[in-house]
């Protein structure tokens, strides 16, 4: 079983970012203006830094071993060290090789961190479940590869040649490098265990038929504030934060009609997450495949609501959704309580308050609409004689909304939620029982 160590790359991050002061410094790429709001907001996600100042400067191919042009290096040198007080910097880019992260650490004498860091750290400090630590141990992976690679180099130009391990054979290199795909192995086994009692639990709630519905978003778009709203789930906890959930969760709700449903909240989206990560976590968005519906909650407030819709929409492709899911999706509109009189320009988009719980209502009646043509329900009302089997039956197997009784005859009208399924067996039981299709 694989165990959780605390000397991994990022365990040791976390004591430094707790040791380092409040201090913090970065700067992006060009064109990155919009991208700026969403570095800070993911630094101040983290716990005891913020943002001392920045910079936009251009950046060259972040695998190559110089990021900067000479130029833009000195300036950055001098802007470093005019500023006693910074602590680190963070270089808004996907990765920095672990090399090019080691040099500009010797000049600046601060740490320097590129997003994959900062993401996945915020992860660590926000994965509560077994499965989200295990996810994130295997994302780890790569950077622990690429710094034995660096390690090694120099241990190489120390002694010169690579080393032996007495009377194994193996190199330094060679053993470091199994003892990683071990710990790969056992990680992804571990998520395989997890993945088939998903898989289980999954069955489970197909027998019993409740509709699935995920609640999917950019991260702090308002998913957990929506599933919250609509469920009365009082332990869920929205909070201000990027990637505030990440593990997946079920929460059940009831519809106008009184349809149980399974309300799913999933882990938030953002633009340029590191492929890795999503590659890790591509294994918990699978149970989106297996929804009924999919619920887009959209931050209509965000400067760059736009971008975030088209990142979500890319994303979904890429986890190989199938179509019908992305067709018949529900698109919300969420926080236009900080909009004057908002109107969605998308036609079919439902404006709300998850916060404020303006236009529950009418979101769960799309919900409910769309859930009864993608699941093949029916609303019916079906006539039955009381003293027969049939309305205990219906309780049993169908969603029974209403019953009218009619005392004289001793008879009752009876409104019904019926899948398919269900309404062929009653059919087949009750073969002289009168029905009104609505
Ligand atoms: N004003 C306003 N704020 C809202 C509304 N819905 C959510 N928020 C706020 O937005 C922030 C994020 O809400 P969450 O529900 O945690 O968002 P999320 O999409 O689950 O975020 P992640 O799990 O981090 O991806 C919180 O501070 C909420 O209070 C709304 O309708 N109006
Ligand atoms: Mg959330």
């Amino acid at each position: 079983q694989y165990e959780e160590k605390e000397d991994h790359v990022i365990g040791n991050l976390s004591k430094v970012m707790m040791v380092y002061y409040n201090l913090f410094f970065f700067f992006c790429v060009p064109k990155a203006e919009l991208q700026i709001a969403e570095a800070i907001a993911l630094v101040n996600t983290l716990q005891n830094w913020t943002v001392l100042d920045k910079i936009i400067i251009p950046t060259k191919n972040p695998d190559k071993k110089f990021v900067f042009g000479k130029g833009n290096f000195q300036v950055l040198t001098e802007k470093i060290k005019k500023l006693p007080r910074v602590t680190a910097v963070f270089l808004n880019v996907e990765r920095i090789s672990s090399l090019t992260k080691k040099e500009l650490e010797d000049a600046w004498g601060v740490k320097v961190f590129d997003r994959y860091t900062i993401v996945l750290h915020i992860f660590r400090c926000n994965a509560r479940t077994k499965e989200a630590k295990l996810q994130i141990a295997l994302a780890e992976i790569p950077l622990l590869r690429s710094n034995l690679k660096n390690e090694v180099s120099q241990l190489d130009q120390q002694r010169g040649g690579s080393r032996y391990i007495m009377g194994s054979g193996e190199t330094f290199m060679e053993t470091q490098n199994r003892i990683l795909k071990e710990k790969e192995l056992k990680i992804r086994n571990a998520l395989e265990k997890l993945r088939r009692k998903r898989s289980l639990l999954r069955n489970q709630r197909r027998k019993r038929e409740f509709p699935i519905i995920s609640v999917m978003g950019y991260t702090n778009c308002g998913k957990t504030t929506l599933i919250k709203a609509l469920t009365g789930e009082a332990g869920l906890q929205p909070r201000d934060q990027l990637f505030a959930t990440l593990d997946i969760t079920a929460h059940a709700g009831y519809l106008p009609s009184h349809m149980a449903v399974i309300y799913v909240d999933t882990i938030g989206f953002l633009t340029d997450l590191p492929h890795n990560l999503v590659e890790s976590f591509s294994a918990t968005l699978e149970e989106v495949a297996y929804s009924d519906l999919i619920v887009h909650v959209r931050d209509i407030t965000h400067p760059e609501t736009i971008l975030q819709k088209a990142t979500v929409l890319s994303v979904l492709k890429n986890l190989n959704i199938p179509s019908h899911l992305l067709d018949s999706m529900v698109e919300v509109h969420n926080k236009v309580d900080l909009i004057e009189r908002y109107k969605p320009t998308e036609e079919n988009a439902v404006a709300i308050s998850a916060l404020h719980g303006h236009g529950l209502e009418e979101l769960k009646e799309e919900i409910e609409k769309k859930i009864l043509t993608v699941t093949g329900k029916k609303i019916l009302t079906v006539n039955i004689h009381l003293e027969g089997a049939q309305l205990s039956w219906l309780y049993k197997e169908a969603t029974v909304q209403e019953v009218e009784v009619m005392p004289e005859d001793g008879t009752a009208r009876v409104k019904v939620i019926i899948s398919n399924s269900a309404f062929g067996k009653y059919k087949n039981l009750f073969p002289n029982s009168t029905i009104f299709m609505p």
